[in-house]
């Protein structure tokens, strides 16, 4: 596929990633393709989850529908972080009222060994690469493309519990009875996870971010030991591989607050932080030497419109000018109503510019 790709006619999120002062805060949305939007819910009618991840026109479609909705600075591609268990030899649905479901999860160690690593990632996610590709361009440049990954604790996590779950304890229960085996694991998913990232970055991907969305439910202890060196390995090789075709990356560890100083010193250009630390606090513990994303809570889009628009405000005042991507402090629900979303859009820029 060509990898030659328009040129770009706005790169805030990318100069703002590096560091650089802009005159406008850039904003985007975890999960902004997705339920909440009709548009979505059309084309899901019509074919099975993660069909339309591996069918590169399909994603490409979904990627672009919130731009044509929303003024945003930048895409995520269409995909999940349950991709890589699949490419390891997992079976994942996507069961419609109760999220995705590992028909067999990790059970004992033993299990690890009906694992396929390594991967070849151009074989079992060359479909993503392809959607990547595409959508550059698709997008003529409009704005740059988002790649992402989960994390190694927050994969394995999901293959042992083989769902949601509200206290991890059967994965948890890995890191205490077994923690050979589970260094094991999720030095192996790093791995893939490095494989991947690359691919997705040779493929068109512009800023990538890796997503820890079970960091909240581990002690300081275990977010030392089976996160924090796997997030680094990540950022760090894969860095080095790329060399001068290295791309910002975004850390989001969820619920991570205790552990936030720690997240800014391990090579990563951006760390996210959710809605339940305050702006001000998320950088002071960090300092200024990375970007900031962040943090409105989703649930204040079931707000009325105008206290949309102060809490967003009021968010940009206590992050401060400068080192800032905007956005909520996790995805957006699914029962959120599009116009809602579009102040909170519209207010970072109009507010930024002021
Ligand atoms: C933990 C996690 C998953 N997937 C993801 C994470 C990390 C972010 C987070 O913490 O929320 C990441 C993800 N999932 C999806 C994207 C697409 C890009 C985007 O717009 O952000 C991204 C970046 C699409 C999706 N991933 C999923 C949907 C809905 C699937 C459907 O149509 O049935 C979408 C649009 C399914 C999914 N996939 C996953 C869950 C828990 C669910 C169910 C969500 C729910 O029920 O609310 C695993």
């Amino acid at each position: 596929m060509d990898t030659t790709f328009p040129p770009m006619k706005n790169d805030l999120i990318l100069r703002v990633a590096c560091g650089e002062e802009t005159d406008r805060t850039p904003v985007w949305v975890m999960r902004q393709a997705g339920r909440y939007l009709p548009e979505f819910q059309e084309v899901r009618k019509e074919y099975d989850f993660f069909t339309i991840c591996r069918t590169p026109g399909l994603a490409c479609k979904i990627t672009l529908q919130p731009l044509d909705r929303f003024d945003l600075d930048a895409a995520i591609i269409f995909s999940d972080i349950l991709v890589i268990p699949q490419a390891v030899g997992m079976e994942v649905q996507m069961v419609p009222g109760k999220g995705p479901t590992f028909p067999s999860p990790l059970k004992n160690p033993d299990d690890l060994k009906k694992l396929t690593f390594p991967v070849d990632v151009n074989k079992e996610l060359g479909y993503v690469f392809e959607a990547i590709t595409l959508t550059r361009h698709r997008l003529n440049g409009r704005v740059p493309l988002i790649g992402f990954c989960g994390a190694p604790w927050t994969l394995m996590s999901y293959m042992i519990e083989g769902g949601g779950s509200p206290t991890l304890s059967k994965a948890k229960s890995w890191l205490y009875r077994y923690p050979e085996n589970s260094h094991q694991l999720l030095k192996a998913l790093t791995e893939v996870s490095v494989d991947y990232l690359e691919g997705q970055v040779k493929a068109g991907a512009q800023l990538l971010q890796v997503f820890e969305s079970h960091a909240g439910l581990l002690g300081p202890e275990s977010f030392s030991k089976f996160c924090l060196p796997y997030l680094e390995q990540i950022c760090k090789s894969l860095k080095q591989r790329l060399g001068d075709k290295a791309v910002p990356m975004i850390i989001f560890a969820k619920g991570a607050n205790s552990c936030l100083h720690q997240l800014a010193n391990i090579g990563y250009d951006v760390v996210g932080v959710d809605w339940t630390i305050d702006p001000d606090k998320a950088r002071s513990l960090i300092g200024d030497s990375v970007a900031l994303q962040g943090n409105l809570d989703p649930c204040q889009l079931y707000a009325r419109k105008d206290d949309i628009a102060r809490a967003t405000r009021t968010m940009m005042d206590k992050f401060g000018r400068g080192k800032l991507i905007a956005n909520l402090g996790h995805g957006i629900y699914p029962d959120v109503n599009p116009d809602h979303l579009k102040i909170f859009i519209d207010t970072v820029h109009s507010y930024s510019q002021h």
